[in-house]
Formats: structure tokens, sequence, C-alpha cells
């Protein structure tokens, strides 16, 4: 919680973006690994807004944008909710489901930042084309969308696009980029701090890097944390697992430093799945890291 009171939690059970079953069970998870508790041990208000009624299946059937239709009904509605969260003065903070619902939560944020700073923690760039596109799985395109790089249709969600500029964001963690990913971000000039450049820098220099990134002439600040940024071996419940992520230590440190310095406005966890998960391990951490983020500390 950053700059306002309350956080409003909205949970999106969703997970027809991503290329294997079980997101949409995420905020089911998070929720039995004890969220309510960690949130109130930090006296935090909290505002349950329930889980975002998620459109049914009507086999929607583009040849390369798997789930296209369903994909667009619930980011609109998605972003209508954040909109309306943000209008309330309250902190957004959303629970997926896959990466795709990132649309719907900028969407939303965009009817209200003119300028949104983004911080993109993950193992990917979710920078894909419908040509570039490895897999025709959605949540690994949701953020070129909001570069009006996405899809057509995508970018035509209310708020969904072109509204975020290459210059506002910055990608933390990243270390599988598909070709036409690799190409985009040298071209735009995304600010890119690879797992290289976390071992050389430190996650504190590259937290600092950031921070001054995302804040210059921007007016909010949203972080959209993917756990498989994480090494797998303390992440193992997420559907898209890279090797050599940040470690334990290093992600509840950056999210120590965003607590710290009061910018962040809106944030989402998202690719928690339960179903490819150790026990409850990786929803657990969710918790921790959310717990985090909002203000929690050692002493
Ligand atoms: N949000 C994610 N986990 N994205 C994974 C994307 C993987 C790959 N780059 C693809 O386009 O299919
Ligand atoms: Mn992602
Ligand atoms: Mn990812």
């Amino acid at each position: 919680m950053m700059m306002t009171e309350t956080v409003s939690l909205l949970s999106v059970p969703f997970g027809y973006g991503a290329g294997r079953h079980g997101s949409e069970m995420g905020p089911q998870a998070i929720f039995n690994a004890g969220l309510m508790r960690q949130l109130s041990e930090l006296q935090i208000p909290v505002q349950d807004e329930g889980p975002l009624t998620v459109p049914q299946h009507y086999n929607s059937t583009h040849p390369r944008l798997k789930y296209f239709h369903e994909i667009i009904e619930l980011n609109t509605n998605l972003a209508a909710k954040v909109s309306e969260i943000v209008a309330r003065n309250s902190f957004p903070l959303v629970l997926g489901g896959d990466h795709s619902i990132a649309i719907g939560t900028y969407a939303g944020l965009a009817q209200h930042y003119k300028n949104l700073g983004v911080i993109w923690f993950d193992a990917h760039a979710d920078l894909n084309t419908e040509d570039s596109s490895p897999s025709g799985n959605i949540h690994g395109m949701s953020l070129g969308v909001g570069l009006g790089r996405g899809p057509d249709l995508l970018t035509q969600i209310k708020g969904a696009g072109p509204n975020l500029k290459p210059e506002n964001i910055v990608l933390i963690g990243t270390r599988q980029l598909d070709a036409g990913e690799k190409e985009y971000i040298r071209s735009s000039g995304i600010k890119c701090f690879t797992m290289h450049d976390i071992d050389r820098k430190g996650m504190s220099n590259v937290m600092d890097e950031a921070m001054s990134i995302v804040t210059r002439g921007t007016d909010g600040v949203h972080l959209s944390f993917d756990i498989d940024s994480l090494d797998p071996l303390e992440a193992p419940g997420t559907g898209t697992k890279i090797p050599g992520g940040v470690s334990y230590r290093e992600a509840h440190f950056a999210l120590e430093l965003m607590y710290e310095s009061r910018k962040i406005t809106s944030a989402e966890f998202v690719e928690v799945n339960p179903s490819l998960d150790a026990g409850n391990k990786t929803a657990r951490l969710t918790v921790e890291l959310i717990a985090s983020l909002l203000g929690q500390r050692i002493l």
C-alpha cells in the first residue's frame, strides 16, 4: 500500500491465456495459504472484491491466438473493475490467473494514469505478437498489447492500448526471450534487467535504476509480478518454469525496496498454478511476497 489506505483484493480465476491448465486455481490457493491472516497481521484494511466472473468456454477457434474471445471478454470486465477500484482511491491488488490478465489490469489503470510506469517481474518478456509467438498462448503477448504491438482486437479493449510507453517500462528477471521479443526490446529501448544484470549489479542497484526509470515523469507505477521470475526450486507451481531465476531473498528484497519507495500504486501476482505445485509452496511464497510489498519487516 503506497498512496492509498485500503487494499482492494481482486481474484481473477482465469487460465485460458496459458498453455497448461491450473492457474485459474491460483487465487483460491493463495487464499488457502493464509493471505487474509497475513494482511490482518500487517493491519492493512482490506476490501475483498470477490472473484471476477470469468467467461465460459465458447470454443473460440482463432488459429493462432488461443481463447482469443474469452480473453477479450475477461479483460474488458477486469479493466472496468480495476478502474472502479482506482476511482475509489483504493489500491488494486489483482490475483491471477495467468499473465494474460495484465491486459485488463493496465487497461483499467490507464483510465486514470496518463503516464503509467510498469515493473514487469518475469522470466519472460511477454512481448510476442501473433506472428512471433511460438505457442499461440496469449499470456506470452500481454505486455506487447499495451504497447500497441499485440493482436489488433486485444489492443481495442477499452484502455488496453497503446497506452504504455517503452521508456516507462522495466523488465526484471528476464531469462527466456523469443527472437521477435529480443529484436523489439533492442529497437524500442525498453529497459531489461536480465538475470545476468542481476548477477553483475546486484538486486539493490538493479532496483535503484529500475525505480528511477519508472518514476521519471510518470503518474503511477504498476507492479506486474509473474511468479515464474523466481527460481523454479523456490516456485515450482507455475506453468513455464525456467531455471536460473531470482532467489527467494532477492525477490523479497526487491519487494521491500518497492515498499520503501512508496511509489507503487497497484500490483498483480500471476501464474501461480497449484496443480503443478509441491504442496502449496508457491502459493505460500506468494503470500509472503505480497506481505513484503505491503510493508512486512523482519524487525
Ligand atoms: N506469462 C508467461 N508465463 N509467459 C510465458 C511465455 C512463453 C513464451 N515466450 C511464449 O510466448 O509462449
Ligand atoms: Mn509473464
Ligand atoms: Mn513468465
